[in-house]
């Protein structure tokens, strides 16, 4: 029988007899005839190593050769620990109050003994058939890029121009960007979708500082925060920061400033005092200093964008969305009435220091080169607010909250055949001239007079309406306690004075207010005591405006419809574009196989390709993360981990990284594992047959759990170099613009297909070509299915080339599978180097379980965890343990990681002291489906992957006491 038995042995700790050729020999052997067809035989594991060593191995093209004798252990030393053992499986009592679970590892790594019942399972048996599934006829929607313009076509300040040309290198208009600025420029509200890549931060960011630069006199640091940028992760907000530096560089008078998680909050609150024009942050760290930092004011800001607003209402951040868009208002409010804001703002443009008097000689010669105004810079100079949306991908939960932030709103979406540009303004009679029209470049009528800058001119900016949309929105953004909101609308008369009490409590209290709806009450009480101005104003606007009207529940104007049309049925559609120059394809491949065939795509795409890939692999939690980055670095550079992870390190340090259920598990561990290490380079250094060779790979790993400067660094490390592997958990998958990306790879299925879109949408950028893996399991297969539903086409492949690229590591295997044994064999060797590895491993694999059983239910018939074999998903994690004892080690090691200081971990008393709202409860905001999903985004970040003991309790107790 052409079988390939596998021998592992992992090589005793004992000085003496662990020499390095010794080493290498004890390490594992292959047992094979010439012939090797791929079958192999699990055979029962030899008891001690002594046995193991006697073993003769037979090769077909040689001689039979002895394997060089690995010394055993005296037999009493093993009997001993046997004895120690079995003396701890039946005298658990005697040793009360210690760790079971890790007396038992500690005994078993001493021992060498195999951890699940002395069987090796072996890698190419018992694999579940891998089915071909054929494509399905799909025509994936397209999105032409580039626009064929270029900047100076539009009508923008020409600095700006030179400096895109000069210092971004940026010349030709992108489709969204052509699209959205002259839209923006007119200070309308919009809601921008267009895929990823497609240069949307730019279509925002370009207006923003063109309206800016041209407000006279120049602003000033110090008249307060014109532009607030909320942003839902780290990495965006730096990348978006960064790029209005870039942006501001011929008027420097505009400063743009950074807020966001992790960072010292003193610096910060230094920064606000000295003065921002445009706030960029994530929204957890915005509030948090709304409620401590005084100098932060919004009083003066003419514009919020929400960028990723699918993923900042997913994340559980439609609270903070709602505080800022409060403040906003609030503040505003408060600087009408407020005179001494007015005066010190004069004071403060009496004295200019000498930048300023610089800048004053220069204005009139800016001024000569454009004469160019917009509207959007007389919507700074007015009371009102501009707001922009963007996703490249939209949900009924950014319907809504379109509903209640934009008002009279366009819609740009660039991809084909859909709308182009649908504004609320228009009647349902010109629609047609603005819907529909692909090829029509800027198709866009804009008001002469936009709404924005009339009603300033007309009336006070309180007297600005909320439209039957935003009311509709309003509700189903608040989502609970609406009924009562409801009531209170439709009985104004009655109820008038218990309401304007009610309303006035709200208005007088702070902002720390734990009121439900507290900015809803008070835009309601807006809504009472103004409803005759609004009255007159809508009469006064009927000429021009007359589908403005939107304070009728019961006839809701056409040019509402124009807007909440295309946005409905962008939603409904459920259809998702991505780049058409990403090659997307998916492997299914047997549990047991992920990790080597992990490992071989690495080596393909990183190692052997000669021009050097750049990858991003996600995986879904961090423990993942950080277990299998490594990992796979340890195996496959030969490196030991901690001494490439030194300038990381350092940030790991500052904040105590290192995780304290890391450290309190390494006792003994810790001692030996500096001398297993030691043991490994050795390996390296005198590769034998089965030998792995050292590779060079750059690895980086990312999450959400990892301290701030370390975060940052990595992410800062990952954008500069030229080729590389990032693991990470989502954190990275929105937005994150890392330059020469050629290949993501998804080794655990995203929750959604919107998040398989933007995972995937971290390569092919800006027309640049990319490739995508999606890693299934023969389970998963029809998870294909559900994306071919939202017009995603893939295209299969197999693991063989990934295997085959294993022989680069494994030189000396005759075939791919024996190269994949070796390395699966020493991935399972370093995982049981030490406790410490031990249990990252264990806990790895718990959390992954959990995730998995935490699909969102649209995809849970696809990605269902009954299907799982656990046993074989040990093996995908390097472990040799029974689940159940892979569960006992974690449970009896509990992770006390550090949690991140950001909004996710904000404590329950603290939660109430935030202004805004209560925590959204179930079917408030979105779905139940995209509450599931949050939680899910919840658990990747930060679960350890089991449930904490609290919650697992109570549920027993009452298991019993029924
Ligand atoms: N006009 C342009 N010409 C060439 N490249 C551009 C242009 N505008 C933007 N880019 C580049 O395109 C890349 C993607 O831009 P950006 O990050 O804004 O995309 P996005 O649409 O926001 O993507 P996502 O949806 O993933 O957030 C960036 O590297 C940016 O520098």
């Amino acid at each position: 029988m052409d079988d390939l038995q596998l021998n592992i042995s992992v090589p005793k700790k004992d000085k003496k007899k662990a020499s390095a050729p010794q080493q290498n020999a004890g390490e594992y052997k292959f047992v094979s005839n010439a012939k090797f067809t791929g079958k192999t035989i699990a055979r029962k594991r030899p008891q001690n190593l002594a046995q193991a060593n006697r073993e003769v191995i037979k090769n077909a093209e040689g001689p039979p050769k002895k394997v060089a004798k690995f010394q055993p252990p005296t037999e009493e030393k093993s009997d001993d620990l046997g004895a120690k053992l079995r003396d701890l499986s039946e005298n658990k009592g005697k040793y009360q109050g210690k760790n079971y679970q890790q007396l038992s590892d500690n005994i078993q790594l001493k021992q060498n003994k195999p951890r699940s019942g002395g069987w090796i399972s072996s890698l190419f048996k018992n694999n579940p058939q891998v089915p071909r599934i054929g494509q399905r006829a799909v025509k994936p929607i397209v999105e032409k890029v580039f626009a064929g313009q270029t900047f100076s076509d539009l009508n923008i300040h020409p600095h700006t121009v030179a400096n895109l040309q000069q210092n971004l290198g940026l010349k030709e208009l992108m489709t969204v960007q052509q699209n959205a600025v002259p839209v923006l420029l007119q200070g309308r509200d919009v809601l921008i979708r267009s895929q990823t890549g497609s240069g949307k931060t730019l279509a925002y960011a370009l207006p923003i500082i063109e309206g800016l630069q041209a407000i006279r006199p120049k602003i000033s640091r110090h008249d307060g925060i014109r532009v607030i940028v909320v942003i839902p992760t780290r990495e965006l907000a730096v990348q978006t920061y960064e790029l209005f530096v870039k942006l501001v560089k011929p008027f420097h008078w505009i400063v743009p400033g950074l807020l966001s998680g992790g960072q010292k909050r003193k610096a910060e609150k230094a920064r606000l005092r000295k003065g921002l024009s445009i706030l960029v942050g994530t929204p957890g760290r915005i509030n948090d200093h709304l409620r401590h930092t005084q100098s932060l004011n919004f009083a003066k800001t003419g514009c919020l964008v929400l960028d990723e607003a699918d993923r900042l209402l997913d994340m559980g951040y439609e609270k903070d969305v709602a505080a800022i868009v409060k403040a906003i208002e609030d503040h505003k409010k408060a600087a009408t009435y407020d005179p001494m804001a007015l005066v010190k703002q004069n004071i403060v443009k009496k004295i200019p220091d000498e930048e300023e008097a610089k800048q004053e000689t220069n204005e009139s010669e800016n001024d000569e080169k454009s004469d160019v105004k917009h509207h959007l810079t007389e919507v700074f100079l007015s009371k009102e607010k501009q707001t922009i949306l963007l996703s490249a991908t939209l949900t009924k939960a950014v319907e809504n909250l379109a509903g209640i932030t934009l008002v009279d709103p366009v819609f740009v979406d660039t991809s084909e055949g859909k709308a182009i540009i649908a504004d609320s303004l228009k009647g349902k009679e010109d629609s047609e001239n603005v819907i529909s029209k692909p090829e029509v470049p800027v198709p866009v009528k804009v008001p002469e007079k936009p709404k924005a800058v009339k009603a300033e001119a007309k009336s006070s900016p309180e007297k600005k309406e909320i439209p039957v949309d935003a009311k509709r929105g309003l509700k189903a953004f608040t989502g609970f306690n609406h009924q009562e909101l409801f009531k209170a609308e439709n009985s104004t008369d009655n109820n008038d004075a218990k309401i304007e009490t009610a309303t006035n409590n709200a208005a007088d209290d702070d902002s720390d207010s734990d009121s439900d709806y507290e900015y809803f009450k008070a835009q309601k009480k807006y809504e009472l005591t103004h409803p005759k101005v609004e009255k007159k104003a809508d009469d006064d606007d009927d000429d021009d405006d007359s589908d403005d009207d939107g304070d009728d529940d019961e006839q809701p104007s056409s040019s509402v419809n124009t807007f909440a049309d295309a946005l409905k049925s962008a939603i409904g559609e459920d259809e998702l574009v991505l780049p058409a120059t990403v090659n997307q394809s998916f492997i299914i491949v047997p549990m047991k196989l992920r990790l080597v065939t992990l490992c071989g795509l690495i080596v393909e795409h990183c190692v052997n390709n000669k021009k050097g890939g750049k990858m991003i692999i996600f995986m879904a939690t961090l423990e993942m993360v950080d277990y299998h980055s490594d990992l796979i670095e340890t195996v496959l550079t030969g490196k030991e981990v901690k001494v490439k992870k030194k300038g990381q390190e350092k940030g790991k340090n500052s904040k105590s990284g290192k995780r304290k259920g890391d450290d309190e598990n390494d006792d003994d561990a810790q001692s030996s594992s500096s001398e297993d290490a030691e043991k490994f380079q050795v390996d390296y250094e005198e590769p034998s047959e089965g030998g792995l060779v050292p590779v060079d790979l750059e690895m980086f790993s990312l999450h959400g759990s990892m301290p701030h400067e370390q975060r940052m660094e990595v992410f800062k490390q990952f954008r500069a170099a030229r080729c590389g592997v990032l693991i990470c958990t989502d954190v990275a998958a929105r937005g994150i613009d890392i330059p020469r990306v050629d290949l993501v790879l998804q080794y655990c299925a995203p929750a959604s297909a919107t998040d398989y879109v933007h995972r995937v949408g971290r390569t092919g950028r800006a027309a640049q070509v990319g490739a995508a893996v999606l890693f299934l399991l023969p389970s998963e297969t029809h998870f294909i299915r559900h994306l071919e539903q939202k017009r995603i086409r893939l295209r299969q492949t197999d693991e063989s080339r990934a295997l085959e690229a294993l022989r680069t590591v494994v030189p000396a295997a005759a075939t791919a599978q024996r190269a994949a044994v070796a390395v699966q064999a020493r991935l399972e060797r370093t995982a049981h180097t030490n406790t410490n590895w031990l249990l990252r491993a264990s806990r790895a694999y718990t959390s992954w379980v959990r995730f998995y059983s935490g699909y969102p239910r649209d995809v849970k018939e696809y990605l269902d965890a009954k299907q799982l074999h656990l046993g074989h998903a040990a093996k995908a994690f390097a472990l040799r343990d029974a689940p159940a004892t892979l569960a006992r080690r974690v449970k009896s090691n509990p992770s006390n990681k550090e949690k991140p200081s950001n909004r996710l971990t904000i404590h329950k008393d603290e939660e109430k002291k935030r202004p805004g709202f209560e925590k959204a409860k179930f079917g408030s905001f979105g779905s139940r489906a995209a509450q599931r999903q949050s939680s899910m985004h919840t658990a990747s970040e930060f679960d350890s992957g089991l449930s904490t003991l609290d919650q697992s309790q109570p549920k027993n107790k009452k298991k019993k006491n029924k």
